[in-house]
């Protein structure tokens, strides 16, 4: 039988257990803050940045708004992060991506404080993660492995083939799955023969932003398939890199599109922002 993760669920517990979390650090005066740029108007980043708001008040994290318009220059972009780095009422701090074209991402990750990157994106976090030492985690892969642990799913001596070397996805998640003793191939756009390595994986996780690249083919019988994907299809309806409907039977736990790992996101962004506040 195919166990469907429901990242919903698992999503919903995580705010719940934050929530009183949070209620607790109240009682001790202690209140949490994020503060949440959104450059332009893209519909999906709006969609993102409201259920970012929205789980700040579920949790009882403030949550400071600031909604720039599409012609926003770096340097404009970059003096709002420095006085946000500045304002000790703020502890978390969220560039919503993508940027404009004309904003070096890069260069405005970067200009974050590290202590408050809630997005675990800042090089100074990336680094920690691969020397194993305590920082913030981008919320994606951090989403993905609480997925697994809450689902029951060994993840040790596993191997695990992860399809994307994003430094958002695919790298950091690498890092998590050898930190929980997975054996781990990051494959690419570049890699030779995709379907017979992956069909090697014990866990097979896919970000390689194609909808529904991946088919039964690419699956060993049994394994797990996470699917970090979100397209739209032909008939304007959310779908994933996986062909979900072919490929689940061949599965022992796949995530659903949507409801896997889209809430995980959210719900890690939380945890970090918590963390934040506990510094
Ligand atoms: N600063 C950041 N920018 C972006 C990140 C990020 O982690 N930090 N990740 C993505 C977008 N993202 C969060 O920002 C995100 C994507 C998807 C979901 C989600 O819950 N998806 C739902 C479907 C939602 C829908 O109706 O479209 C699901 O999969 O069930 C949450 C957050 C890029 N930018």
């Amino acid at each position: 039988m195919t166990q469907i993760i429901d990242g919903k669920k698992i999503s919903q517990e995580i705010k719940d257990e934050l929530r009183e979390q949070v209620a607790e650090q109240k009682k001790l005066g202690k209140e949490a803050a994020l503060a949440v740029i959104q450059v332009g108007t893209d519909p999906a980043s709006s969609v993102y940045v409201n259920n970012k708001k929205k789980a700040c008040a579920y949790i009882g994290i403030g949550s400071l708004s600031y909604e720039l318009p599409e012609e926003t220059t770096e340097e404009e972009l970059l003096a709002l992060v420095e006085k946000l780095n500045g304002d000790a009422s703020v502890n978390g701090i969220l560039v919503q991506l993508p940027l404009p074209a004309q904003i070096d991402a890069d260069k405005v990750i970067r200009a974050i404080a590290p202590e408050k990157d809630v997005d675990g994106f800042h090089p100074e976090n990336v680094g920690k993660l691969v020397i194993g030492e305590p920082g913030f985690v981008s919320c994606t892969p951090a989403g993905i492995i609480q997925l697994l642990k809450r689902s029951g799913i060994k993840m040790e001596g596993k191997h695990c083939v992860i399809i994307g070397r994003s430094n958002i996805v695919g790298k950091p998640m690498a890092l998590l799955m050898l930190r929980e003793n997975a054996t781990v191939t990051i494959a690419h756009s570049k890699t030779q023969n995709l379907p017979e390595l992956c069909k090697t994986a014990d866990i097979l996780i896919v970000a390689i932003g194609k909808p529904q690249f991946i088919t039964a083919d690419y699956i060993k019988e049994g394994a797990v398939v996470i699917d970090v994907g979100i397209h739209r299809d032909e008939n304007n309806k959310l779908c994933g890199d996986v062909r979900y409907d072919e490929v689940a039977p061949h599965t022992s736990a796949i995530t659903p599109v949507p409801g896997g790992v889209g809430p995980m996101t959210i719900a890690m962004l939380m945890h970090n922002c918590v963390e934040s506040m506990l510094q």
